[in-house]
């Protein structure tokens, strides 16, 4: 099979189950290398779940997960650490280190047992604070940054990672419009460097500027597609009770409420 048509992510006949209940069913998504994928919608859809099923944290009880053409399984833990970067959503993350050192934690599955960070690695932690305007306060620690900023502290770890596949929950909570904008500049650069990213957004104006959306339903995908084909604009707002409409301004597509 030619690189191109491997994908960054697939997932064949995933179902998930919690609490006898199956929060995921029959779940087949194929995500393309080097594109934006936007996972939108309901509250309890499983956006989230689906996301934690593709980086490989959420058990399967049916199905499989491929990352890169390969069963998610099969890769260790470290090389998988190094292909695929995850920006969740509340994590638990110590805020008595720096933003510096957190955005390092970014790094470890390029480094060694006790290795003090390389040159390399000093580069892409500046970089990614640089890239999500935290380098300003890179020296105080993440309890006494807003949520916010805090926000764009565990982004640049997700950066630093340089991950060519990169899984971000809600990555624009806490973050106000500038922010926003930046975010997505930094998903478009990545991407246009041949990174995938997959972000699960809530935010249907942002996530209309991607290059495909998942639209999910109940536990099952209605429809994934090019955000540029209607049929994908018209699951958006089928998804939402037609509460929302899909409107070409100002040269790009905007979502309405009614
Ligand atoms: N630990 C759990 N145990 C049982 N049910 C769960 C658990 N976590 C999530 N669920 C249920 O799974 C469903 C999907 O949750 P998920 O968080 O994936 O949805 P979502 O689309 O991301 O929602 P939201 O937009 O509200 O963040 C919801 O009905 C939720 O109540």
């Amino acid at each position: 099979m030619s690189k191109a048509a491997v994908h960054a992510l697939r997932a064949a006949s995933v179902g998930v189950r919690m609490h006898q209940r199956w929060i995921l069913e029959g779940v087949d998504v194929a995500i393309p290398q080097a594109a934006w994928t936007a996972i939108v919608g309901p509250n309890g859809a499983g956006k989230s779940t689906l996301l934690r099923a593709l980086a490989g944290l959420q058990p399967l009880a049916r199905g499989h997960v491929e990352l890169l053409g390969q069963p998610l399984v099969q890769w260790g833990r470290r090389a998988k650490a190094r292909q695929l970067a995850w920006l969740g959503q509340g994590e638990a993350v110590p805020t008595d280190l720096s933003s510096y050192d957190v955005a390092m934690l970014g790094r470890l599955p390029h480094q060694g047992w006790l290795a003090t960070p390389s040159t390399a690695d000093h580069a892409a932690v500046a970089q990614a604070l640089h890239a999500t305007h935290a380098w300003a306060w890179r020296e105080r620690p993440l309890a006494q940054l807003s949520g916010g900023e805090r926000q764009r502290v565990l982004l640049a770890r997700a950066l630093a990672t340089q991950a060519p596949v990169l899984l971000m929950d809600e990555p624009l909570a806490n973050l106000d419009p500038p922010h926003q904008s930046d975010w997505m500049a930094t998903v478009r650069q990545r991407t246009a460097q041949g990174a995938t990213a997959v972000s699960v957004l809530h935010e249907l104006g942002i996530a209309l500027q991607a290059d495909r959306l998942i639209v999910m339903q109940a536990g099952r995908v209605l429809h994934q597609g090019a955000t540029a084909d209607a049929a994908t604009r018209a699951a958006l707002e089928a998804v939402f009770d037609h509460r929302i409409r899909v409107r070409w301004m100002e040269g790009g597509w905007m979502a309405l409420l009614r």
